[in-house]
């Protein structure tokens, strides 16, 4: 399958939105495109992936798997169970890191469902991997060795920030934080921009101006030795604009808005857990 014999060959099962912002950012990062391999079931989806990223797509997943040292699980965690029970025989015989994006399914539920006794590793990316800015929590059960929590440490590196988690209930609160987190931002970044409309910029420009600010804004408070609360206070002068915008956020509950919305995020991790391992 490879002409790169140093690199772990990956297979991505479902090559839908999360997967191809990692692979996508992999290849960025100089990953070799031969080692890599995502399935689908669809052959449009498989020949579009195929041409937009050089990488081989196949919709057999059991020939994908059949030589694959990490399998990479990215279906909707409601088509999970079956695609674990179909995958069982071929991955138990070959015994490859498995490594699940899926919200919500815990590792023993997936490691039942292939089969038992094996490496498992739940990880919780987001798409911005796709432009090597990520975020991904990862939990690792206790078959996973040392070796391969670095080899997953430095795939999901290759596509942004790497965050391990000792608990497994915590990848809930880095679903709520980080993997449904881009959205919040966009919704923000949307709003904005339409804030910037109703106040008589074009919509273009009402666009790049919230684009950009939340990019400095966040480049900033990335590279700044302040935290973002004194980034926040720099801002905003004694009884000038921001003051009133802020006070109007605060009034409004915004911290309180996003306590909830969290919340409802992990509810709902805990949720899925419980609707869909109980097969
Ligand atoms: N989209 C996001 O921001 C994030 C998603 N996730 C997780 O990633 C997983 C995938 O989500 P998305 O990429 O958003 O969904 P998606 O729907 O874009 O991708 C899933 C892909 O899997 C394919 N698929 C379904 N069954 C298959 C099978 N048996 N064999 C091969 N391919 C199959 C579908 O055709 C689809 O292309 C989910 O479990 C989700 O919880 C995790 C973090 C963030
Ligand atoms: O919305 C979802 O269920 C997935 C998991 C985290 C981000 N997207």
């Amino acid at each position: 399958m490879t002409d790169s014999p140093t690199a772990s060959r990956i297979v991505f099962i479902g090559a839908g939105n999360m997967a191809s912002a990692i692979f996508g950012g992999m290849l960025e990062g100089g990953y070799p495109a031969d080692a890599i391999v995502a399935t689908s079931r669809s052959q449009a989806t498989c020949d579009t992936i195929g041409q937009r990223y050089g990488i081989r797509t196949m919709q057999d997943n059991l020939a994908a798997v059949g030589e694959a040292d990490v399998i990479v699980l990215a279906v909707k965690p409601q088509m999970m169970r079956d695609l674990c029970l179909s995958l069982r025989d071929s991955v138990q015989s070959r015994r490859p890191l498995i490594i699940s994006v899926a919200a919500g399914l815990d590792a023993a539920t997936l490691d039942t469902w292939l089969g038992g006794g094996l490496a498992v590793i739940r990880c919780m990316p987001n798409t911005p991997s796709l432009v090597g800015e990520g975020a991904s929590g990862l939990y690792a059960n206790d078959r996973v060795s040392d070796a391969e929590r670095q080899l997953a440490t430095d795939l999901l590196e290759s596509v942004g920030l790497v965050e391990w988690v000792e608990e497994e209930a915590q990848i809930e609160a880095v679903t709520a934080i980080s993997g449904s987190g881009p959205a919040y931002f966009f919704l923000f970044m949307e709003s904005l921009e339409a804030a910037g409309t109703a106040l008589g910029l074009s919509p273009e420009s009402a666009r790049r101006l919230a684009l950009q600010t939340a990019f400095g804004a966040a480049k900033m408070a990335r590279e700044s030795e302040f935290d973002p609360a004194e980034l926040r206070r720099r801002v905003t002068s004694p009884n000038g604009t921001t003051e009133r915008a802020i006070h109007t956020f605060e009034e409004a509950g915004l911290a309180e808005i996003v306590s909830r919305a969290t919340h409802a995020c992990a509810e709902r991790a805990r949720e899925l857990s419980s609707e869909l391992g109980r097969n």
